[in-house]
């Protein structure tokens, strides 16, 4: 047997008009919105002829009780249009017949007013259709309601509704004529009547939007600024016109002027048929175009039902595609017509922009022309790089850059820092967008390769210093090369790559692990032993002292000197190992010249 749900009515209300918001404010904005809307239904929905549109409110002090009456000239409502749509939860007369959001009104769900409930225990509607008579309606929120003609007294002049809330104790506050005001500036300003409260019109001037007449180019821009310092909190590094056709939607973009936290989306102010929908709107934009605030109007986006947030849907995924392509013209603007504010823009803002160029061409290039990345022959763009060295060679780790570049700068080799985020894979990308150029990851282990071996005369007189050096640098985990190079000032060089490093971490933590997890780390070591190198440069005249040395001893303790030495310039850990090493050495050594010194 087939049946219908059944409501809770009392429950119903009580969700729809305390939970479904976030502050009780909201109620001026959704009689607002019922007053625009019944003017703009006037002439469409009765056909009747347009008059002059009036939105009156009269505060708890004008009215003298505390209550609050909002009259508007729109279209009113019969008896039976009262019963189908004011006391009907969810029915609306600004759907169409399939059940669509007819697009000249801001409302939708049929539940707006409930919102009133918020700071009225009642309300009262005395509203007249053109041609009929005034009748009143008195809703409660317990969910029951009274409908009666209206007395002789209470006839409406004109057309039209007159809503009146009295506040429930300790919300008379939300009805003075003050938080009105303020209420009716915040959401209604922007509106395309005014709106008189207590006989005064709230306007706000020109929207961000607006063009009024006779306004110059600089005029725009002194006004957007201070708009955006007042709503925003900062003074824009520059101002950009964006508009989605398909969204209805023409608005501005300030670009803030400090970096942004990429992590904390961006929040938008978002108008929706010139009534403020949301101050904090998220997923306005594509998420890499964290570094503006908007602030726009649409008239095709749509709201979600507590009207605070815009609803997720491919018109709204359009929107942000099309805004999108709004800021990157905008960027490529910039760095044809303007390459120095470009590159101020992009001290800021690099990350941004870089996480665009990943997947689009034209950041990538304006990134790789633009963007001055680290080098050890000093800060160069890769196109300029390119251009002065042909082949890219790229260090795809911060620390490894840090251990070769001064020793790669010396053997002739320029290298670019690619170890921050994003530039590594950029450097990738723009390999495979342009396959003329030739890249090449510089790895520690490579760069002994460009290190000059020794003659053999050289070779020959070092032998029983390498012999004895065997057990010191096996106990240390390390191999031991002896290259010639510059700089000739470095005696030693310490050289690990990431892969080393990762199965050097592997091995550490296999020793203190039980069985299952040892034979689990097992699997992600291979086969051969990696291990570190220890190059002395046989240039460095103390180098090559100690490479001579005859005596065994000594020999070792200048060794584990020269190692522990090594691995600090290179900002290398110490293992307890290493600080043995360290001390060893250095106390020995001292003891020595101690000794040595002693009459
Ligand atoms: N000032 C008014 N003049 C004429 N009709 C009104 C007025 N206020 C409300 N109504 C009628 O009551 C219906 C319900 O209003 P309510 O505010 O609850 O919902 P809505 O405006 O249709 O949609 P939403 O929930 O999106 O605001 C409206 O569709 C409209 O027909």
């Amino acid at each position: 047997m087939s049946q219908t749900f059944r409501v809770d009515l009392r429950g119903i209300v009580d969700l729809l008009s305390h939970h479904l918001y976030t502050s009780p404010q909201v109620y001026v904005r959704e009689l607002l919105q019922n007053a625009v809307d019944a003017i703009t239904a006037v002439g469409q929905d009765d056909g009747s002829p347009r008059r002059t549109p009036r939105i009156e409110i009269r505060s708890g002090e004008a009215t003298g009780d505390g209550s609050l009456t909002i009259s508007d000239n729109g279209i009113g409502l019969s008896e039976a249009q009262v019963h189908e749509l004011l006391a009907t939860i969810g029915r609306s007369s600004k759907r169409d017949d399939l059940g669509f959001a007819r697009h000249e009104f801001m409302g939708q769900f049929g539940i707006g007013l409930l919102s009133c409930f918020m700071v009225s225990d009642a309300i009262e509607v005395a509203t007249r259709r053109e041609g009929g008579p005034t009748v009143l309606w008195h809703g409660r929120s317990d969910g029951g309601y009274t409908l009666e003609p209206a007395p002789a007294d209470r006839q409406r002049p004109e057309a039209g509704t007159t809503v009146t809330l009295r506040p429930r104790p300790g919300g008379e506050h939300l009805l003075t004529r003050r938080a009105v005001t303020e209420l009716v500036a915040h959401y209604g300003a922007r509106l395309p009547h005014p709106v008189i409260v207590d006989g005064e019109p709230v306007t706000g001037g020109p929207a961000p939007w607006d063009r009024p007449e006779g306004e110059g180019a600089a005029e725009r821009r002194a006004r957007l600024e201070a708009y955006c310092e007042e709503v925003f909190g900062f003074t824009p590094f520059d101002v950009v016109d964006v508009a989605a056709a398909e969204a209805g939607l023409r608005g501005v973009a300030f670009v803030l002027p400090m970096p942004a936290n990429p992590a904390v989306p961006a929040a938008h102010r978002v108008y929706l048929k010139r009534m403020l929908l949301a101050e904090r709107a998220e997923r306005l934009l594509p998420e890499w175009a964290f570094f503006v605030r908007c602030v726009v109007d649409t008239t095709e986006l749509r709201p979600t039902a507590s009207r605070e947030a815009l609803y997720e849907d491919s018109l709204l995924e359009a929107t942000r595609e099309a805004l999108g392509d709004r800021l990157r013209g905008w960027l490529v603007r910039l760095s044809v017509q303007d390459p120095a504010r470009l590159r101020s823009f992009l001290r800021v803002h690099h990350l941004g922009v870089k996480a665009l160029a990943l997947h689009d061409d034209e950041m990538l290039r304006l990134v790789a022309e633009f963007w001055p990345m680290e080098t050890n022959v000093g800060p160069l763009t890769l196109a300029e790089f390119t251009a002065r060295y042909g082949l890219l060679r790229y260090t795809p780790l911060l620390d490894e850059f840090r251990q070769l570049a001064p020793v790669a700068a010396a053997q002739g080799l320029a290298v670019v820092n690619a170890g921050y985020v994003y530039d590594a894979e950029l450097i990738d990308r723009l390999a495979t967008v342009d396959r003329a150029l030739e890249t090449e990851q510089l790895r520690a282990a490579d760069l002994t390769t460009h290190l000059a071996r020794l003659d053999a005369a050289d070779e020959r007189a070092i032998a029983p210093f390498l012999a004895t050096a065997d057990p010191v640098l096996a106990r240390l985990g390390c191999d031991l090369l002896v290259r010639s190079f510059e700089p000739s000032g470095l005696p030693a060089l310490y050289l690990l790559d990431d892969d080393t490093a990762f199965q050097l971490d592997v091995r550490g933590a296999r020793e203190q692990v039980d069985e299952t997890w040892a034979a689990i780390l097992g699997s992600l070591q291979s086969e051969t032993e990696p291990r570190p190198r220890l190059v002395l440069n046989h240039r460095n005249p103390l180098a090559r002292q100690v490479l001579v040395l005859a005596e065994p001893e000594l020999r070792a303790l200048c060794l584990e000197g020269l190692y522990v030495q090594a691995l600090l310039l290179g900002h290398h850990p110490l293992r307890p190992a290493d600080t043995a090493a360290l001390n060893q050495s250095f106390l020995g050594l001292i003891g020595r010249a101690v000794a040595g010194g002693a009459p």
